[in-house]
């Protein structure tokens, strides 16, 4: 755990209620265990969050040995998003975060463009912030490539499912179920954690549920709406998950016959945009902030 006396700064923010916190760390001086992450995700002992989002400089964090290398698309000088899940795990993306994380380096200083990358372990992603303020920002997302990796399947709320692997930087099984109503799917019990295979699943999976897209007038440029509910690695059910969100909309693009498209999708936690094209996708929602403060030192040692 860190040494330094020096106070830990952070800021909380979320996308659709995907919260997060974010730890500023240029030069990567923090020894970000799996013991700090998750005090400070828990809700009871700690901030409470979904995950952890440090700020660090990308060359700053190959020179301290937390990435053996730079990522494909990323620059040493490029703002990198460390993300790691409530339960202390790294993740390879997070398309939440990205937005967030974005709206932070805005709002704080750190870049002073509207677009710019984003680095993550799955490779560099460009962000547009199509406004801002303090508070709330319009963050789009280029997600990258959306890759199909077959079927497979889930237990989940008591029921067995099937789906398609997507791979998009990080693990999904995206499963659209027929006849599945939103309120059907807001029923659906998501407190247990998903039965999978962990031959076919060797990095586990975060796992989608979805209703089969529905078209609508074009109106907003949205070609289809669908509801979707996610279970995340490393976390358990979260509001929203902007890579699932991707993963979901692709599957249920393809389960349509299509390859592209424009689908809205509506999660608990809020609504995002995802557009998905041959060359790849882009995720477009909300970040808020919420709070920036100071940890108070010792927080972190044994709490009773
Ligand atoms: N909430 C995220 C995904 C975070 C990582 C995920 N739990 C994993 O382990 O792959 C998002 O918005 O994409």
């Amino acid at each position: 755990m860190r040494v330094s006396t020096a106070p830990l700064r952070f800021a909380k923010g979320h996308g659709t209620q995907n919260d997060f916190v974010i730890l500023p760390d240029p030069d990567a001086d923090l020894d970000l265990t799996v013991d700090l992450v998750t005090v400070l995700c828990d809700r009871q002992r700690g901030l409470g969050a979904d995950g952890v989002l440090r700020v660090a400089r990308a060359g700053a964090l190959v020179a301290a040995g937390v990435l053996a290398d730079l990522p494909t698309g990323v620059a040493p000088d490029d703002w990198f998003m460390d993300y790691r899940n409530a339960d202390g795990s790294i993740a390879e993306m997070c398309g939440n975060g990205v937005r967030v994380f974005a709206h932070y380096c805005r709002t704080t200083g750190l870049v002073h463009d509207d677009a710019f990358t984003v680095g993550s372990r799955a490779g560099g992603r460009p962000v547009t912030v199509h406004s801002f303020d303090q508070s709330l920002a319009d963050v789009t997302v280029a997600m990258g490539p959306v890759r199909f990796d077959g079927p497979g399947a889930v237990g989940i709320a008591g029921r067995d499912l099937t789906g398609e692997a997507v791979d998009v930087g990080n693990p999904h099984l995206a499963c659209v179920v027929d006849g599945l109503t939103p309120t059907g799917l807001a029923a659906l019990d998501l407190t247990g954690p998903p039965a999978l295979d962990a031959e076919r699943f060797p990095r586990g999976a975060n796992v989608e549920i979805l209703t089969v897209p529905q078209p609508t007038d074009g109106r907003d440029g949205v070609d289809f709406t669908a509801d979707l509910r996610v279970f995340e690695r490393g976390v358990g059910e979260t509001r929203s998950c902007g890579t699932g969100l991707v993963a979901g909309a692709a599957a249920g693009l393809r389960r349509l016959g299509r390859g592209e498209g424009v689908v809205g999708l509506s999660v608990p936690g809020g609504a995002v945009q995802v557009t998905v094209t041959a060359a790849g996708a882009f995720l477009r929602g909300p970040s808020r902030l919420v709070a920036h403060g100071e940890l108070i030192d010792g927080f972190a040692v044994d709490q009773r």
